[in-house]
């Protein structure tokens, strides 16, 4: 068991909340649930005052065609620096449908894509909320990086496979979070994605006078197992409490592929359309230009510019192919 000591701790919110996710796995381990669940509740708190969580709103320029792309990106585009493509998948380069089996990319997007993927001066890749093998299978292209489950997990054009280290006491709450979500909400149409690092629960085809109800007990019943729940189109994300998303994903897959100096021997393009592609937006401001794809152009978000719909994606691939 553990013995209590006081301890006083000069840190900032970045340290606080990595030493006081470190000191609650240990509580997890030596089963002191009430340590646990309040070192829980500091982590998430300081994990917070890390992230900025108000964003810009409004003032998003909309590009919508070439004319657009040309005034607009020319001059970033055409610096001679290796061009890489980051792309998010549901919502971004695959227009949304009722259920994930469905979804495909649109014939020319996918024509312009591959393109894209055979040029020796292009890196292209897919970070998406999906299991790695998912997104993937409905991509279906080769010598392409994927990355799954918000960036936890990443498959390399080689086969090689990156999975970030989950502690153990999370994977044993993941599986039972997994099973009550699945016996106490999956019904009336709700529906549990289980993608073994991450979930999703989907909603989309309950009844819209439940969806209040069910997303708060959804949203609670998330957080007791320890976990971070984010609001999806139709769904709620459940993702480890671990410092890491798609912005350190995007920033790894960097680094790894053009080394530490990435950021002068690459120009960035990042599209993506949901609020855990916010976390890349963020890492690549200023270093890169970055897209959000909405309808709505009051849009909160870190994105540079706002493309209206994934089909805007696939003009902007055809831009960039002939770039
Ligand atoms: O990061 P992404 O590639 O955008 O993935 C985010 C989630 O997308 C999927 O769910 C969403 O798209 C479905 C298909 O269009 C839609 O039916 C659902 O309502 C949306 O929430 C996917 O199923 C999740 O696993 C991803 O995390």
């Amino acid at each position: 068991s553990l013995n209590y000591s006081s301890v006083a701790v000069d840190c900032d919110s970045s340290s606080l909340h990595n030493i006081s996710l470190q000191i609650c796995i240990l509580a997890l381990f030596c089963k002191e649930f009430e340590l646990f669940f309040f070192l829980l509740g500091l982590s998430s708190v300081a994990a917070e005052l890390n992230h900025p969580i108000t964003m810009p709103v409004g003032n998003l320029i909309t590009l919508r065609n070439e004319d657009d792309f040309n005034q607009t990106l020319t001059s970033y585009v055409s610096s001679p620096k290796t061009l890489a493509v980051l792309l998010d998948y549901d919502g971004t380069l695959a227009p949304i449908a009722a259920h994930p089996n469905n979804t495909c990319i649109p014939p020319e997007s996918e024509v312009h894509l591959k393109q894209l993927v055979q040029r020796t001066d292009v890196f292209v890749a897919v970070i998406s909320g999906r299991g790695v093998d998912d997104v993937r299978k409905k991509v279906n292209i080769e010598n392409v990086t994927y990355a799954g489950n918000h960036g936890l997990e990443i498959l390399y054009p080689n086969g090689s496979r990156y999975n970030y280290p989950i502690p153990e006491p999370l994977k044993v709450n993941y599986t039972k979070m997994v099973d009550i979500l699945n016996e106490n909400y999956a019904h009336d149409g709700a529906w549990v994605e289980n993608k073994k690092a991450s979930l999703t629960f989907h909603y989309r085809n309950v009844p819209e006078n439940l969806h209040s109800d069910l997303k708060a007990e959804v949203r609670k019943t998330i957080e007791s197992y320890g976990f971070r729940a984010n609001q999806a189109h139709m769904a709620i994300e459940a993702k480890p409490p671990v410092e890491w998303n798609k912005g350190k994903a995007a920033l790894f897959i960097l680094q790894n592929k053009f080394g530490d100096d990435w950021a002068d021997k690459v120009k960035v393009f990042f599209a993506g359309d949901d609020t855990t592609d916010e976390d890349a937006m963020m890492v690549l401001k200023g270093k890169g230009i970055s897209f959000r794809i909405a309808e709505n152009d009051q849009i909160q978000t870190h994105a540079d510019y706002r493309l209206e719909s994934p089909f805007a994606v696939g003009k902007l691939l055809k831009w960039l192919e002939n770039k």
